[in-house]
């Protein structure tokens, strides 16, 4: 079916549509229809983010929702609009950003906006052409219901819609489309663009609207002598930091930590070159383009404080005294290490705190670098032995055996007094067997660039539940092959 250019189809996606965002000022946003793309397909759709966003299930089906979720046709209610953010990139100023590529359809009563990534060229497109390519699409589309799947906060990928249209990147590529759900898409970067152009007036509306909606609490706080922008701060650092405890526990690497991909709900975004890793390198980097390390992976708990820290200094003007903006922040210092140490002690099954438990986790990471085991399998396997398999296949990852054996020791004295299944329990639903391993992701997106789909949905399911065994699958939880290591994934997208 070939409905021309942004027409209106009739509602039967069984919710009604608004655009919150649309009633901030027009400096916010500019009002625009998505750049229609011919001959979309099905690529890969989420059933259960279609669920939380109250879509009907038959209509998700359907030729219609096809042609909304490409962004060719508008359902009535929508009001499309880009928005404009700033943002630091790689350290330093990189001045106006914007929503280049993603433009928000709006809002479902839910509470759910739903925003296109790849539909089309903006007024904040500097040099890009507004489209994404089938393979960064695919990625971004499982790795947000991995992340889902995982229990870490995340924008959604309701789903993937793909086109022969042509895309040049750095060879010749299809375009697609994923569709994303957020309770709101605000980053770091909008706040900084008000402060950075002083637009004092824009920068508290911006603030007052995600404290009014998202953050009420902090109307009500006295902490900081009832300051509720020095309150909202150090809210976001706190999810900020609890957000990164969970990346670091699962051993994810996000790839471009700039301003501009930090949400202010605390939740992932931006699913570029990230990667989940293999050996446990802390100074893994993923991302092709980052030559200094700056994103790699033990460097993600110091660059969230870093961009929290450029978050503070654009909400100074509404905090007042530096001081008390530095107070709010010192939150994300003791938060992190706290949150940190509880999602380890739950991967070592462990359900109460007790004063060793730190030298307890260092002495493990400290084996685990040194013979670069697998950060994921040893996780599941160690959970495995608790449930009752030999300890050997734990062993086995290890040259130095006698090496591991001591801590091994350590860790079953702590357990003495854990009842082993409530410690086995804990630990199955801690340790993922499967996750979005970029060979994984590779074979799913060459396979879908022959047409064949059926990788994606396969990855898809195992992802959403990524803590149960799925028997006959454990083809997807095994060692990376050697030709992994040689993927190179960059900012190219
Ligand atoms: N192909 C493109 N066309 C237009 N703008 C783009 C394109 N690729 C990236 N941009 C813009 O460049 C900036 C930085 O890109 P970055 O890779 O962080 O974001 P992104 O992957 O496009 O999207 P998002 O952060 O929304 O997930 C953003 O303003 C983005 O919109
Ligand atoms: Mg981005």
């Amino acid at each position: 079916m070939n409905i021309p250019s942004n027409a209106m189809v009739a509602d039967e996606s069984g919710l009604r549509w608004r655009n919150e965002f649309a009633t901030l000022p027009p400096k916010f946003f500019t009002r625009l229809q998505p750049t229609p793309l011919p001959d979309p397909y099905w690529v890969g759709r989420s059933n259960a983010a279609a669920q939380q966003l109250g879509l009907e299930a038959e209509w998700f089906l359907s030729s219609e929702a096809l042609e909304v979720f490409t962004g060719n046709a508008l359902l009535p209610g929508m009001d499309p609009l880009a928005s404009v953010y700033s943002g630091h990139q790689f350290g330093v100023w990189a001045g106006q950003l914007g929503d280049g590529r993603a433009i928000m359809l709006g809002q479902s009563e839910s509470g759910f906006e739903v925003q296109l990534k790849g539909a089309g060229l903006t007024p904040y497109s500097r040099m890009g052409d507004g489209r994404a390519v089938l393979r960064s699409s695919i990625r971004e589309f499982l790795c947000s219901e991995a992340m889902q799947g995982l229990g870490i906060p995340t924008t959604r990928a309701l789903c993937v819609t793909g086109s022969d249209a042509r895309v040049r990147r750095e060879e010749i590529e299809t375009a697609a489309v994923v569709t994303r759900t957020a309770t709101s898409f605000i980053r770091f970067g909008h706040f900084e663009h008000f402060w950075a152009g002083d637009k004092l007036d824009e920068l508290r509306t911006l603030a007052d609207f995600v404290i009014d909606r998202f953050y009420p609490e902090c109307r009500l706080t006295d902490r900081f002598g009832g300051n509720a922008y020095a309150a909202f701060l150090e809210a976001v650092s706190e999810r900020t930091a609890a957000l990164m405890a969970q990346w670091q526990a699962v051993g994810f690497c996000h790839g471009v930590m700039n301003t501009d991909n930090m949400s202010i709900l605390g939740l992932t975004i931006d699913y570029g070159p990230f990667q989940f890793l293999d050996g446990f390198n802390p100074r893994h980097i993923c991302n092709h383009s980052d030559t200094g390390g700056r994103y790699a992976y033990n460097q993600q708990p110091s660059v969230a404080y870093w961009n929290l820290y450029c978050l503070g200094q654009s909400l100074l003007p509404l905090i007042g005294e530096k001081e008390t903006a530095l107070a709010a922040l010192e939150s994300y210092q003791a938060v992190f290490p706290r949150e940190f140490l509880g999602r380890m002690r739950a991967k070592l099954g462990l359900p109460d705190a007790q004063d060793g438990d730190l030298p307890l986790v260092e002495g493990l990471l400290a084996v685990l670098r040194q013979e670069q085991t697998d950060w994921t399998i040893f996780w599941r396997r160690l959970s495995q032995h608790m449930a009752g398999a030999d300890v050997q296949t734990v062993r086995d990852l290890f040259v130095d055996a006698a090496g591991f054996d001591v801590w091994l020791n350590l860790f079953i004295d702590r357990h003495a007094s854990v009842p082993r299944a409530a410690a086995a329990a804990l630990m199955l639903q801690s340790n993922p067997k499967f996750v979005l391993r970029n060979h994984l992701g590779q074979k799913a997106i060459e396979a879908a660039q022959r047409k064949d789909y059926s990788g994606v949905a396969t990855l898809l399911k195992l992802l959403e539940t990524p803590f149960e065994e799925h028997p006959g699958f454990d083809d997807y939880a095994g060692f990376p092959p050697d030709w992994a290591s040689s993927i190179e994934i960059s900012c190219s997208s």
